[in-house]
């Protein structure tokens, strides 16, 4: 038995824009998402939401909401992703490109969710009206969902 593999994913978001960012290189390389990535050893999942996006946009943050939680399974590979979504507001810094990610605003009627994970199309809306999500996605290869179940929730 493998265990889920951790993973955060986080959107600054302002009155009408949320911050993406292109990925560079690595898992999910050529399309915009939210800032984040593995949890460290000795951290949880907060701590390593907070590192990622600063070490991802040079965004600082003391505070975070975790709106959603996305599994993911991909045919063939045993490891199921456990992503956690988190969303905040208030940040210092100016968002800075790094070797991981070119960073953009987006109005929020300009996603671009062709550019974006399948699975954005389903839950972001979700995210964007503020509302908490669950949801479990099995793809075969990286731009097939198979299956999915989403829903919103009332608590996480
Ligand atoms: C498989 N579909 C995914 C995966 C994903 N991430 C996995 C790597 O860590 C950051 C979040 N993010 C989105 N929007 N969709």
């Amino acid at each position: 038995m493998v265990a889920n593999k951790v993973l955060t994913l986080v959107l600054i978001r302002e009155a009408s824009r949320v911050l993406l960012g292109m990925k560079k290189r690595g898992f999910g390389e050529g399309r915009w998402n939210g800032f984040g990535g593995k949890v460290e050893k000795g951290e949880t999942i907060l701590q390593g939401a907070i590192r990622e996006l600063r070490e991802e946009s040079g965004l600082q943050v003391t505070h975070l909401d975790e709106v959603g939680r996305l599994m993911f399974e991909f045919i063939g590979d045993p490891q199921l992703l456990e992503v956690h979504v988190f969303t905040g507001t208030k940040y210092t810094g100016v968002p800075t490109e790094t070797n991981e990610m070119r960073p953009c605003w987006y109005a929020v009627d300009k996603i671009p969710l062709k550019e974006m994970w399948p699975d954005d199309k389903y839950w972001f809306p979700m995210f964007l009206k503020g509302s908490k999500f669950s949801g479990y996605f099995k793809f075969e290869g990286h731009n097939k969902i198979l299956e999915y179940d989403l829903k919103e929730v009332e608590k996480l």
